[in-house]
């Protein structure tokens, strides 16, 4: 049976909402027999950290304290999460522990590793208890029952065989972070033990996956809490991921990765309190491409050892709890130790090891072959600029194909500086995957126009397209498709897909930054937005439907979009490739305010208009638009007036209206009845729309006017004036001088009051809205760049 463990630390069940909310993963994530490891909840190992010291200190009334201070947090929890006679029990079963441990600490018989244990048997069986009252089968297991270690070795052997009571019908609730020696005694994993747990609990039990859920996305090119511009990677192979871990990242131990070592058991980085958003998988070597990192260590020291011994900086990272970095310069053996241990290191190695520098700050790079070398130098020549001292810098292979950095600094340096270093070291190696969906006639033609545009992007970043989605197939290839005959992959390769494949390919892109560009009149596909988002992919729409949706679903996408740094761009959505939405925002940038905004915002109704004499019926006409490629995929979204109205919404949001379409007054360009059935039935009342058309063709020009389809936005009155309509112009205002199909936008503003700014010219067709696609693909790029 293939089954999975899952790890939550103890972030993750701080509170009896996080709890709901760890419950929630699990049920909805895990199978009937998957193993879920915890940590303590919140700061539980800390405050029975506080009472061993109160303990070991004789404070018996700091004691008592500390253990009302526990009973308190768990009391609160266990009444949050559970009812009647579970509940009893629950704190019944605390009280006893709790009382035991107060006599204990009387007695003088405490024991620290069993007192920190009990941090976990809490978590564990309250989630356990929590999960079987919401009628789940789940049952809690002392990993001391588990995992044995004999002589400070874990037995392999022995600790399979254990493994085998996880039940198959139930989720398996384990204690992370203890385990047992051969005397039976409790003994402790170290810092980041729970992960260490979990993963050696995958190996033991053939597990295919460990999912360690944490309060971060994954691992990203450097904090993301420090600098903004951080990069989350889809894949990073395991030997970047243990570089990393003993150059002091804090996300993954390197003891954590060692139960995988030459398994294929998968390890993926997920935030618990964003379950839906992309993760990071930890995959084997040549599975994932070579990533850039920035990780940073404070206040370490650097002591030179003579004559280290084999697996001895396993055993001082053993003895202080802590990952250790040693590596050898000048033929001399440094180790960087965090400042607070040195004393017990230095003592352990009795008179084999100097302290050379102390209090030092230091700046790891993580990068592929061969530039570790050109990019150590270009940061200490950035951090020299900022005034801080360099004690070292050097470049060193780690393993073959690992290559690392490291520069030490007398003093520690901020944010900002930080973020200069990320931009100047890890920005140039980015690449950008774009995925197309939707193929018609602007998606066709914006594929052949990429061609060429790739030699202007590449210039900026690496661009590759990866993906082609389709109302019903898709088709991804991740090292690219060929864009000369992505026709003829897409009809030999393309494979069919639902919503869930498709997150899922988006998701296995090892790419730094990914755009969905929306080239489909599909609401259903505008509707995968956020989960497009959660994705970390950037959006491009000429798509209207996700820029018109409801205020609550269009603020919210906003919003997700703003909190990933991640750009949306909807150019085209509104005059094709006319630069419109440009123009609003730099009039704005710019000091003025839009006093009125008026024109014909639909290609196809200009050029309807235009065209339409009385000479031929309308309807043909129309289908001639179709042709053309003017139209919508159903024409009548153009004819119902609702297509403009989408485009004045567009550009009335761009001037920061809350406004939704409904707002919005607007007069249909056909009879009403005409907007029910599908095309073909109104394909046979043709009929009506050319009597229809006519009789307003008749009106406008008895009058001497001509018909254009009008949108209009009037900020000038006391109430704001937004309407679509049919309307006839006098021959010499500037709405009647269009030429067939073109937009014309008449606005007004402070700084073009009495003469209009205006911008006119072909508001529809594949190849112009295509290249205004290729605009906004280009300002992205442009923007992920520093
Ligand atoms: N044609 C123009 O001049 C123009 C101008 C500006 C904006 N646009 C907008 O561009 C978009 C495309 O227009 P078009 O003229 O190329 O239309 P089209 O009908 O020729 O092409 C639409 C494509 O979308 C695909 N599609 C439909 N539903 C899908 C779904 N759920 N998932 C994935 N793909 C799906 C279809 O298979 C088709 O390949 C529309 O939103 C339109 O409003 C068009
Ligand atoms: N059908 C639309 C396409 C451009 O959005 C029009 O005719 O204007």
């Amino acid at each position: 049976m293939n089954t999975a463990v899952h790890k939550f630390g103890g972030s993750s069940l701080s509170s009896a909402a996080r709890y709901h909310a760890v419950a929630n993963i699990i049920i909805s994530h895990c199978q009937a027999g998957d193993s879920v490891v915890v940590s303590a909840a919140g700061k539980t190992t800390n405050t029975l950290v506080k009472l061993w010291l109160c303990y070991q200190q004789n404070d018996s009334q700091g004691t008592l304290d500390v253990i009302k201070l526990l009973k308190n947090h768990q009391v609160e929890l266990i009444s949050e999460l559970l009812i009647d006679e579970l509940q009893e029990t629950a704190l019944q079963k605390l009280n006893d522990e709790l009382e035991l441990i107060a006599t204990l600490a009387q007695q003088q018989e405490l024991v620290e590793a069993q007192l920190l244990a009990h941090g976990e048997v809490w978590s564990a069986r309250l989630l356990a208890q929590y999960l079987t009252q919401l009628e789940h089968k789940a049952n809690a297991f002392d990993a001391r029952d588990l995992l044995l270690l004999s002589g400070g070795q874990l037995q392999h052997e022995k600790n399979q065989k254990s493994c085998q009571v996880l039940n198959s019908e139930q989720f398996n609730v384990v204690t992370g972070f203890i385990a047992k020696n051969e005397s039976g005694e409790t003994v402790t994993l170290g810092r980041n033990g729970s992960d260490y747990s979990a993963t050696l609990i995958a190996r033991y039990c053939n597990a295919q996956s460990v999912t360690i859920w944490t309060d971060t996305q994954g691992v990203y090119s450097t904090d993301p809490r420090k600098v903004k511009q951080a990069i989350k990677y889809a894949k990073v192979c395991r030997e970047q991921a243990n570089l990393l871990a003993r150059l002091g990242n804090p996300v993954l131990h390197a003891k954590t990765l060692t139960p995988l070592k030459d398994t294929n058991i998968k390890l993926v980085v997920r935030s618990s309190f964003d379950s839906h958003s992309a993760c990071t998988e930890i995959v084997k070597k040549g599975n994932a491409k070579q990533k850039h990192f920035l990780t940073t260590l404070d206040n370490h020291d650097l002591v030179k050892i003579e004559q280290l011994i084999e697996g001895e900086v396993g055993e001082l990272s053993q003895l202080i709890q802590h990952t250790l970095h040693h590596f050898e310069l000048d033929s001399e053996t440094y180790l960087l130790i965090p400042a607070a241990y040195t004393h017990i290191v230095i003592n352990h190695l009795s008179g084999r090891a100097n302290l050379v520098e102390s209090n030092l700050f230091g700046l790891g790079i993580v990068c592929p072959n061969d530039i570790a070398h050109q990019l150590t130098q270009q940061a200490a020549k950035i951090l020299q600029k900022y005034n801080i001292n360099i004690r070292f810098a050097f470049s060193q292979k780690d393993m073959p194909g690992n290559e690392y950095g490291l520069v030490l600094c007398e003093q520690a340096f901020d944010t900002d500086l930080l973020t200069i270093l990320h931009e100047e070291l890890i920005s140039d190696s980015q690449e950008l995957a774009v995925v197309v969906a939707g193929l018609g006639n602007v998606g066709a033609t914006f594929i052949t126009q990429l061609e060429k545009q790739l030699v202007r992007l590449n210039y900026l970043l690496p661009v590759k397209l990866v993906g082609l989605v389709r109302s019903e197939n898709m088709l991804f290839c991740s090292d690219g498709i060929k864009i000369h005959n992505w026709l003829e992959q897409w009809q030999t390769s393309a494979i069919a897909y639902d919503n869930k494949s498709l997150i899922a390919a988006l998701e296995q892109l090892d790419y730094e930054h990914k755009v969905v560009i929306d080239i489909t009149a599909s609401e259903d596909f505008s509707l995968l937005y956020p989960d497009f988002a959660a994705q970390d992919c950037h959006l491009i729409s000429a798509n209207k439907y996700a820029g018109t949706a409801h205020t609550t679903w269009y603020n919210a996408l906003k919003e997700k979009l703003y909190e990933r740094n991640l750009k949306w761009r909807y150019n085209t959505s509104v005059g094709a490739g006319l630069p419109i939405n440009f123009a609003l925002n730099d009039l704005q940038y710019s000091g003025d305010k839009i006093e009125r905004l008026l024109g014909v915002f639909s290609g196809t109704l200009s050029w309807l208009c235009c065209e339409y004499d009385g000479s031929v019926p309308f309807s043909e006409l129309l289908l001639k638009a179709k042709d053309m490629g003017y139209t919508e995929p159903d024409p009548r979204e153009d004819l119902s007036g609702r297509d403009v109205q989408r485009k004045l919404l567009i550009l009335a949001r761009e001037l920061g209206l809350t406004l939704d379409l409904d707002d919005i007054s607007l007069t249909p360009m056909m009879p009403a009845d005409l907007a029910q059935g599908d095309w073909l039935s109104f394909l046979e009342k043709r009929d009506k729309l050319d009597a229809f058309m006519s009789d307003k063709l008749i009106q406008a020009k008895k009058e001497d006017l001509v018909l254009r389809y009008v949108a209009e936005l009037n900020l000038q009155q006391d109430k704001l004036v937004a309407k679509v309509a049919l309307s006839a112009v006098k021959k010499d205002e500037p709405l009647a001088g269009l030429k067939a199909g073109d937009n014309i936008f008449v606005i007004n503003s402070l700084w073009y009051q009495d003469n209009a700014l205006v911008i006119q010219g072909p508001g529809a067709g594949q190849e112009v809205t295509a290249a205004g696609i290729h605009s906004d693909l280009y300002w992205l790029t442009h923007s992920l760049i520093k």
